[in-house]
């Protein structure tokens, strides 16, 4: 039993805040009467202060991470929480992600009051999103739909859909699902028409590497076959370079001791795509999702990417 109280860092939004009660409730189910006491310590980032501009201008990943990374390294906080989507494939010294809850459904929801797919939208209808991977799966699967950019909370979003500024808008089901609004979905989208991000539905536990109270405390609500997935498709990106500010998507699935992966990088006009799909035994999961990297890498040539 602990004797201080173990403080969890986390951002301030909606979501951010179901995550750290969600991983708060779980350290206490899984060590019972020997559960610390748990302190939420909210944190601002530097992303959370850019409201007027696409984050993929502002600089990507990492905005939604400094500041508590800090915190973490100044020991003010024990471990953070962050959505597994959100996490830098690179990590300051001494720090690591050192579990993942369970994860959640993966799928991106498709929200509309005019139709009930992304399929089924009028010729020219306008949708609203800032995230490039599902600006270009959007061009990809329907040429003629313009995608603007689209930023804020959920309950933002539905007002402009409402107002009819937009014609439709997409968010990540987990997420939905987290904060207790799976009902405004209109539909769910699936996997083979819509790939999701590297890490979606994920949540993931970020502490000090040498720090082992912390690491006892984390062992039982860490979830191994999640970690072998995430690990991974954040291999993939790796190799990818990938940040928010690239369109790549990736998802792996275990099943039986067998994992499987497909990747894609594409252009945001969805005039190009490269995709991939390797399975192989869970014990190679770092190196298939690397390999699956390297290769749409060389596939896409140096200058993929050189158009964002
Ligand atoms: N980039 C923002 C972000 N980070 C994680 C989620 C949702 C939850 C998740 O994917 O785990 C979202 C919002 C969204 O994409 O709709």
């Amino acid at each position: 039993m602990q004797t201080k109280p173990v403080r969890i860092g986390t951002r301030g939004s909606a979501l951010a805040l179901a995550q750290a009660h969600e991983t708060r409730d779980r350290i206490q189910a899984a060590h019972g009467d020997a559960a610390p006491e748990i302190e939420i310590v909210v944190i601002k980032t530097t992303g959370d202060a850019i409201l007027d501009r696409p984050l993929s201008e502002a600089g990507g990943k990492g905005l939604f991470t400094k500041e508590i990374e800090e915190a973490l390294l100044d020991k003010r906080i024990d471990l953070a929480v962050h959505s597994a989507k959100d996490m830098p494939t690179v990590l300051p010294d001494g720090l690591a992600l050192t579990a993942f809850l369970p994860r959640e459904d993966v799928r991106d929801a498709f929200i509309s009051p005019k139709a009930t797919t992304l399929m089924e939208l009028p010729e020219g209808a306008v949708v609203g999103s800032s995230s490039l991977r599902r600006q270009s799966l959007i061009k990809r699967l329907r040429p003629d739909i313009e995608v603007v950019t689209f930023r804020g909370n959920v309950q933002s979003r539905l007002k402009k859909l409402e107002d009819g500024v937009v014609d439709a808008t997409l968010l990540a089901n987990a997420g939905l699902r987290r904060l207790g609004m799976a009902h405004v979905i209109t539909s769910l989208i699936e996997l083979e028409d819509f790939l999701p991000a590297v890490g979606q539905g994920a949540i993931t536990i970020e502490s000090r590497i040498e720090d082992q109270e912390t690491l006892a405390l984390l062992a039982p609500i860490h979830d191994a076959d999640t970690a072998v997935a995430l690990g991974a498709e954040r291999a993939f990106l790796y190799e990818l370079d990938g940040s928010c500010r690239t369109p790549i998507a990736g998802h792996a699935t275990l099943v039986d001791g067998m994992m499987s992966f497909k990747g894609m990088i594409l252009k945001t006009d969805g005039s190009e795509v490269h995709e991939i799909v390797r399975e192989g035994p869970v014990v190679d999961a770092l190196a298939i999702g690397s390999e699956c990297g390297r290769i749409l890498k060389e596939r896409g040539g140096p200058d993929f990417f050189a158009h964002l």
